[in-house]
C-alpha cells in the first residue's frame, strides 16, 4: 500500500474528519477518503450533540465520547467543552464508576499504560513503549479504591483516563502531555478473578513490601523518561495512599488527589458555605464522617487553614473530629492506623453518629464514608437543632454511595442546610424556593492545580498551594450562586474558575521558588498563554 495522508485520518491528535477543507485534502493525499462536502469543528460538535441526544443510557453516551476521543481528539474536547456541566457527569462521576464496573466487557481501544506486576524488573522497558516522549501530567492508579466502588483491578483504568480528560477540558493542560497509567498488581475481587473476559493478571493483590518495592520501580522509571513529569496518585486504598504520598512528596513532583485535591475542594466549600451562615473559619467545628485518608487529609488541610486564622494546631485539630465504624476517634480506640492517630480525641465513647453530633456540636458534617443514606433524617435533624444554617457535605462517590440526596438534605432541614455533594444532583423545589446544589468535588482543584504545575514546571507540591487553590476558588462565588445555595463556582463556568485558581497557585509557585521556570512579567497572560484550546492547529 503506497503511502498517503490515509493515516492522518487514523491520528486522533491530526485527525479533523469532515473539516478537512478543500485544499486540504488535495495536499495531503485524502481526497476522496472523506465525503465531499467540508464542515467546521462548531457544525461537527453540533452533529455529536444530535447523535449523544439519540442515546438514552448515559453509559452509550460515555462510550460514543470514548470512541470520539480515540478518533478525533479537537473535536471530543470541543464537544466536552461546549457544554462542561452538561457532559461531566458523563466522562466523569458518576457515569465513569459504571464504566470502571464493566470496563472489561465494553474494551475498546488502547489507551494509556498498563504496568502489571509480572513486568517487575523490566518497567523501564514497557514505559520505553510510550509514543510521546515529553510527558508531563501522570495520573496513575492500581484499582484498589476506586470511587466509592471499592477494588475492581484493571478496570479502574477508566479513572485515570477521565481525570486526564478533565485537567484538559477545565483548565487547559495540553491532553499531548498526560499520561494515564494502571499498575495491576492484582485484584482481591473474586467476581473479576472468575470472569473469563477480566482483562488483568489473575492473583491476589501484592502487599508490604514487595508492592512498595514495585512502585519504588515504577517511580524511578517513569521520572527516568519523563523528568519533568508530575506524578498524581489516584484511588488507591488508605493503607497505600497515605505511605506512598509520605515517602515521595519532599522527594518529586507528586501529590495524592483524593487526599488533598478532596481537602481542598472541602475547604473551598466552607470558606464559601461562611459567607452565608455568616461563621469565621476557627469558630468552626466539623464532624466527620468516615476515618479514611480523604477524611483525614480535609481534616488536616481544614485545621491549617485555622491556624492561617490565629489557631495553634492543638486547637484547630480538635475542631476536626472523625467518627468511622467504631464510632469517634478518641485516644483510647486501639484500632486505629498510624495516620488516624494525630486526629484521636480525649472523649468518652460516643456510640452513633447522632450522639457525637449532640456532643460535639458541629458546624458542619462532611461525609467521606462511602457509604449512602447515613445521613439519616434523623442526622439532618439534629444538625438543624444545632445550627441556624448546618453545612452538610455528603461527599461519597458515585451518587450511588452518597450519605444522602439534596433533596433529603433541603427537606429535612427546612430548606435551612447549606449543601454540597460529591457527585451531581439536580436542582431541588422545597416551598417554593429553589436551590443549585453545588459539586463539592475535587474536580474544582485538581485541574487547576495541573495547570498550575505545568505552566510553571514546578518541583513539589505543597499544602499551602492547595490552600490557595481552595481560596481562590471560593472566592469566585457570586451572590448570585450563594442565594441559590450554590457555594461552587458553577459548573458551566469551570474553565475560568480554574484559570483563575491555577494563576494564584502559579504565584505561589513561583514566589516559594518551587517553580523550574523563571517567573514571567505577567502570570496570568502565560497561564492563559499555555492552555490548550479545542481548534484545529496547521
Ligand atoms: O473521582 C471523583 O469523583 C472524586 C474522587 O477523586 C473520588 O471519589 O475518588
Ligand atoms: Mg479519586
Amino acid at each position: 500500500m503506497s503511502e498517503t495522508g490515509y493515516r492522518l485520518l487514523r491520528d486522533p491528535r491530526r485527525n479533523r474528519g469532515t473539516a478537512f477543507g478543500a485544499d486540504q485534502r488535495r495536499s495531503l493525499g485524502i481526497e476522496g477518503l472523506l465525503p465531499p462536502h467540508s464542515t467546521t469543528l462548531s457544525s461537527q460538535v453540533a452533529r455529536i450533540h444530535g447523535e449523544l441526544s439519540n442515546l438514552h443510557e448515559d453509559i452509550n453516551k460515555y462510550l460514543l465520547l470514548s470512541d470520539l476521543q480515540a478518533r478525533n481528539e479537537t473535536l471530543y474536547y470541543a464537544t466536552i467543552m461546549s457544554d462542561p456541566a452538561h457532559f461531566m457527569p458523563l466522562v466523569y462521576t458518576p457515569t465513569v464508576g459504571e464504566a470502571c464496573q464493566k470496563f472489561d466487557h465494553i474494551f475498546r481501544a488502547a489507551r494509556g499504560l498498563y504496568l502489571p506486576y509480572s513486568a517487575k524488573g523490566r518497567l523501564r522497558e514497557l514505559i520505553g513503549n510510550w509514543p510521546v516522549d515529553d510527558v508531563r501530567f501522570i495520573v496513575v492508579t492500581d484499582g484498589e479504591r476506586i470511587l466509592g466502588l471499592g477494588d475492581l483491578g484493571v478496570n479502574g483504568m477508566g479513572i485515570p483516563i477521565g481525570k486526564l480528560a478533565l485537567y484538559t477540558a477545565c483548565a487547559g493542560v495540553p491532553p499531548e502531555l498526560c499520561l494515564p497509567i494502571t499498575l495491576d498488581v492484582g485484584t482481591n475481587n473474586p467476581t473479576y478473578l472468575d470472569d473469563p473476559l477480566y482483562l488483568g493478571e489473575r492473583h491476589e493483590r501484592v502487599r508490604g513490601e514487595d508492592y512498595h518495592d514495585f512502585i519504588e520501580e515504577f517511580v524511578t522509571a517513569t521520572l527516568e523518561r519523563f523528568p519533568l513529569a508530575c506524578m498524581q496518585w489516584e484511588d488507591f486504598a488508605n493503607f497505600n495512599a497515605v505511605p506512598i504520598l509520605a515517602k515521595y512528596r519532599d522527594r518529586i513532583c507528586t501529590y495524592n488527589d483524593d487526599i488533598q485535591g478532596t481537602a481542598a475542594v472541602a475547604l473551598a466549600g466552607i470558606y464559601a458555605a461562611l459567607h452565608i451562615t455568616g461563621g469565621k473559619l476557627p469558630e468552626q467545628k466539623v464532624l466527620f464522617l468516615g476515618a479514611g485518608s480523604a477524611s483525614t487529609g480535609i481534616a488536616g488541610l481544614i485545621a491549617q487553614a485555622m491556624t492561617k486564622e490565629g489557631l495553634s494546631i492543638e486547637e484547630a485539630r480538635v475542631r476536626n473530629i472523625l467518627f468511622d465504624v467504631n464510632g469517634l476517634l478518641t485516644k483510647d480506640r486501639e484500632d486505629l492506623a498510624d495516620f488516624q492517630k494525630p486526629f484521636a480525641v480525649d472523649h468518652a465513647p460516643v456510640e452513633t453518629f447522632v450522639d457525637a453530633i449532640r456532643a460535639f456540636r458541629p458546624t458542619a458534617i462532611v461525609g467521606v464514608s462511602t457509604v449512602p443514606k447515613l445521613f439519616s433524617q434523623q442526622v439532618i435533624e439534629a444538625m438543624s437543632e444545632i445550627n441556624e444554617r448546618p453545612i452538610i457535605f455528603p461527599y461519597s462517590n458515585p451518587t450511588s454511595r452518597s450519605e444522602c440526596t439534596a433533596e433529603e438534605a433541603y427537606r429535612w432541614s427546612k430548606g435551612q442546610a447549606v449543601f454540597a455533594s460529591g457527585s451531581p444532583f439536580d436542582p431541588v423545589e422545597y416551598e417554593g424556593r429553589t436551590f443549585v446544589p453545588g459539586q463539592g468535588n475535587n474536580v474544582y482543584i485538581f485541574p487547576a492545580m495541573g495547570m498550575a504545575i505545568y505552566a510553571t514546571q514546578a518541583k513539589r507540591v505543597t499544602d499551602d498551594m492547595f490552600i490557595t487553590a481552595a481560596r481562590a476558588i471560593a472566592e469566585q462565588v457570586d451572590a448570585a450562586s450563594l442565594e441559590k445555595g450554590l457555594i461552587y463556582p458553577p459548573q458551566s463556568d469551570i474553565l475560568e474558575a480554574s484559570t483563575v485558581a491555577a494563576i494564584k497557585v502559579a504565584e505561589d509557585i513561583f514566589d516559594q521558588g518551587l517553580a523550574r521556570l523563571p517567573k514571567p512579567d505577567d502570570v496570568a497572560r502565560h497561564i492563559r498563554d499555555s492552555a490548550y484550546r479545542p481548534a484545529y492547529r496547521d
